[in-house]
């Protein structure tokens, strides 16, 4: 019994700290609130033009990806900054392929925007 209530306090727990760097993010960095800005915009757009439930689907999963993806850049660039804070080409290469990751998934996430929206302004 004890064992089942150390491994839900710890879970719990864990959400705890998984919440606190969600704020973390949101209020540090300035990617992550353009990009919640633009979630909340295609949100409102989602309910305005009543997007069907696969749409709500491809869009919720699109915003997930970009904001997680973004998420883990931030924390490549601050281990990047900490074990290394001068200037080097190999925290350079880190860095920019990092940031190629959010590239990639903020383009399938545009693409996936464009699909849902172009029909309902043609
Ligand atoms: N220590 C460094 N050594 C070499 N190049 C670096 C270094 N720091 C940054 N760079 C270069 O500058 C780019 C931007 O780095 P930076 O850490 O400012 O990220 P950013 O995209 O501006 O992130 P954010 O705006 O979220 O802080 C990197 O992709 C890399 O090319």
């Amino acid at each position: 019994m004890s064992g089942i209530f150390k491994f839900l306090s710890g879970r719990i727990r864990g959400g705890g700290y998984a919440l606190k760097g969600a704020f973390l993010l949101l209020k540090t960095e300035a990617s992550i609130q353009v990009q919640v800005s633009i979630a909340l915009i295609v949100t409102f757009m989602g309910f305005y033009l009543e997007i069907s439930k696969i749409d709500w689907m491809l869009q919720i999963f699109a915003i997930g990806l970009v904001l997680s993806i973004e998420a883990i850049n931030t924390a490549i660039e601050a281990i990047a900054d900490f074990i290394h804070p001068d200037f080097h080409n190999k925290i350079g290469f880190i860095k920019d392929i990092a940031a190629g990751a959010v590239f990639f998934a903020a383009i399938a996430a545009f693409i996936i925007g464009l699909m849902i929206y172009i029909p309902y302004f043609n």
